[in-house]
């Protein structure tokens, strides 16, 4: 998709500054600007894109969302309904509403989280009854905490959104199952009867995506809206189970792998934003007979920022390796192979918490590093903070989704104890965990994440094992060691985050040229030193790490940090973000930043006039002691 060709779209870049919108204007000018860019985006999706075209397309659909400063209240409709309806429906029911949704006839969201439940999906209250009679479902909210609550889109924008409903058939429950719900009338868009819809309210960032909440009072629907690909009702009321009850989670999976290619562009966006404002911004006087230096030129301030440029290139990488696991199980799974469905979800499980929480973290610190400057919402990078930080919490919240893979590290362990041959991604638990002398190479420390995975997963199935022992149940055992489940899940993301960066930087380097090569592996070397000064402690308790080792990684360090100086224009630039999608007064490719700001500034509705009106009515008598 050609970027020129979406910014060129006439009225889809605000002069007035989103900032001094209303909370409802915000919304009707994103409806507004969706509109005029899903027109252009709609254009260029096709079926037949490769595998990296969608990547790409999705990477610059994220890229480019990003001109809203928020998201978009079409983002479910994209991200989750459409998925689910490709993951989740028949034949049939693909080729209905695959055509409506894809044309934009209908807009769709998925409603999942309610205000009682959003992690424990088998907990949800939401009710669809079989009715054999009128081979109908009856959906229905019994009390307020069923409401479904959070969907993207649901308050005002959607017509039709995907239910996640429990299923009841004859008083009998048969699990959590997807029903295509329409929820306005198509020509008026007003709810349908027995549905009550409405917005939840401001939040931290995502203003514009309309999350919404939704109650039903006995509202009928066919049979033929249960999506019914992985389990079915006959028109009798029989119940066939699919072959694994998870595949109706299918969608989850997708946008985990979605949330980590996400990540790595929130986080370039940011440190973009940061580091050209770091390069034009000169502050302080070291030497007295010398300018101001660029605060670039502030190792502390390449400490904040250069880990964010080798963090995104790590987080794209992996989400490169990963949507290819992603698109191969997804093609078994159509085969009826599910066994390698639990790899992709623990996978998903590490990595969605991972680059998600090391993303929000550093976009911060890019907010942080631009000083005052950066606390405006000119910059726009608060505004990113606060989307990439949604993602701790949806799709999955981060601890919940750790202690998911500790799951899958605790069964593979004890398997591998008990001698069941280990695979994939977690092959090199069986490998040696001694380690006799600390390796300092780019593998060497690489081995020693897996050191530590290995260690913190072998010892917190002895924490386990020896609570059971004591006699507490599996689940308090479980509750009491969750903590250190959940370092161990981290440790196995660590060594799966670093050793995919290496191996798939290392695919690419022989295609490099040897000054490209140099200074992208340098953001590798970066990278991996970077967290085993972070990671120190583990590495002195089980990688032989010793003091003098330490002094020599910081001391490489700091040269890395010297080495990338003179690149660290050129990488940010190479993300090859337009100064409309950065949308920042601070990271414009002209570096007039103090220009900028003054010129946003003006545009605040209260530079309109020398004297508010405030003077005259309160503060001039409460001056001359009236009030
Ligand atoms: C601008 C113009 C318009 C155009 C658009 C342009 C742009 C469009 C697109 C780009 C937009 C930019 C950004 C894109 C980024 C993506 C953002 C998308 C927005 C997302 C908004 C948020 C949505 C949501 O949050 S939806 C709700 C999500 N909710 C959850 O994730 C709930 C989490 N909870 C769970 O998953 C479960 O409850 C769980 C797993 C915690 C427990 O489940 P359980 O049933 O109780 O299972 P349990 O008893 O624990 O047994 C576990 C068992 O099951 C296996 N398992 C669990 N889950 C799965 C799974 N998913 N797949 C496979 N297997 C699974 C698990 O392995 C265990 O197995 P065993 O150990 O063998 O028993
Ligand atoms: C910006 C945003 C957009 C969203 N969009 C959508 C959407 O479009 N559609 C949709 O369906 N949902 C959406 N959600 C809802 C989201 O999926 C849920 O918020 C998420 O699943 C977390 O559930 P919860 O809010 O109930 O938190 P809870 O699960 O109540 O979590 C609260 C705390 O309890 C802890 N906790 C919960 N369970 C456990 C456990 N088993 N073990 C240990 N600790 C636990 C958590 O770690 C957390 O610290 C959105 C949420 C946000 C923030």
């Amino acid at each position: 998709m050609d970027e020129q060709k979406v910014l060129s779209i006439k009225g889809l870049l605000d002069d007035t500054p989103e900032e001094y919108l209303s909370h409802k204007e915000k919304y009707e000018n994103s409806i507004r600007k969706s509109v005029l860019f899903y027109k252009t985006l709609h254009s260029t999706e096709d079926e037949n894109m490769s595998v990296d075209e969608k990547t790409k397309l999705n990477f610059r659909n994220i890229v480019t969302s990003a001109i809203f400063k928020d998201n978009s209240p079409f983002m479910l409709h994209n991200s989750m309904f459409i998925p689910t309806i490709m993951g989740q429906g028949t034949d049939e029911q693909r080729e209905y509403w695959m055509k409506r949704a894809k044309n934009m006839e209908i807009i769709g969201t998925y409603a999942q989280t309610e205000l009682g439940h959003g992690t424990f999906i088998r907990g949800l209250e939401t009710q669809a009854t079989y009715d054999p009679d009128t081979e109908e479902f009856v959906l229905h909210s019994p009390v307020l905490s069923s409401y479904k609550w959070w969907p993207g889109g649901l308050a005002h924008t959607a017509n039709y959104c995907i239910v996640m409903a429990r299923l009841y058939i004859k008083g009998k429950s048969h699990g959590i199952h997807p029903f295509m719900v329409q929820i306005r009338d198509e020509e008026t868009h007003m709810p349908l009867p027995g549905i009550k819809l409405g917005e939840i309210g401001a939040k931290l960032g995502f203003n514009t995506v309309n999350n919404g909440f939704l109650g039903f009072e006995n509202h009928r629907i066919s049979r033929d809206r249960m999506l019914m690909k992985n389990a079915q009702v006959l028109k009798d009321g029989t119940f066939v189970a699919g072959s694994n009850s998870k595949l109706t989670y299918g969608t989850m999976v997708y946008v985990r792998v979605l949330i980590v290619s996400n990540m790595a562009n929130m986080l370039a966006k940011a440190v973009t934003i940061a580091l050209r404002y770091s390069a034009i911004r000169r502050q302080s006087q070291p030497k007295p007979d010398e300018p101001e230096p660029q605060i670039l030129d502030y190792v502390t301030q390449q400490h904040k920022l250069f880990i964010a440029i080798a963090s995104s290139h790590a987080f794209y990488m992996n989400a490169m390796w990963l949507w290819e696991i992603y698109y191969s199980v997804s093609l078994q799974l159509a085969s009826g192979k599910l066994d390698n469905l639990p790899e992709l979800h623990a996978l998903a499980c590490c990595l969605k918490p991972l680059s998600t929480i090391d993303a929000t973290a550093m976009i911060e610190k890019c907010r942080l590093a631009c000083g005052g400057h950066g606390y405006m919402l000119s910059a726009n990078l608060a505004q990113t903070y606060g989307l990439a930080t949604a993602a701790y919490t949806y799709e999955g919240e981060n601890t919940v989704l750790l202690l998911q893979a500790a799951r899958s590290l605790v069964k593979a362990w004890v398997g591998h104890v008990k001698g069941r041959p280990l695979k994939g991604t977690m092959a090199y638990l069986a490998g040696d965990s001694t380690v006799k002398a600390w390796d300092g190479s780019i593998d060497g420390i690489i081995q020693s994440f897996k050191v530590v995975a290995i260690r913190k997963i072998s010892s917190v199935v002895k924490i386990l094992q020896d609570y059971e022992k004591s006699g507490l149940s599996p689940e308090d055992a479980w509750n009491k060691a969750s903590v250190f489940l959940t370092a161990a899940s981290e440790a196995h993301g660590r060594a799966v985050l670093l050793s995919v960066y290496k191996s798939e930087m290392d695919k690419r380097a022989a295609v490099l040229s040897p000054p490209l090569r140099k200074v992208l592996l340098q953001l590798v070397d970066l990278y991996v030193t970077y967290w085993a000064l972070e990671k120190v402690g583990d590495m002195l308790l089980y990688a032989s790490i010793t003091d003098k080792d330490v002094d020599e990684l910081q001391r490489r360090y700091i040269e890395l940090l010297a080495a990338i100086r003179p690149n660290a224009v050129g990488l940010v630039d190479a993300f090859d973000f337009r100064d409309e999608i950065l949308n920042s007064t601070l990271g414009a490719y002209d570096g007039r930043a103090y220009e900028r700001l003054m010129e946003e500034a003006m545009k605040s509705p209260l530079n309109a006039e020398p004297v508010n009106q405030t003077f005259h009515k309160y503060l001039k008598p409460f001056m001359r002691g009236k009030l």
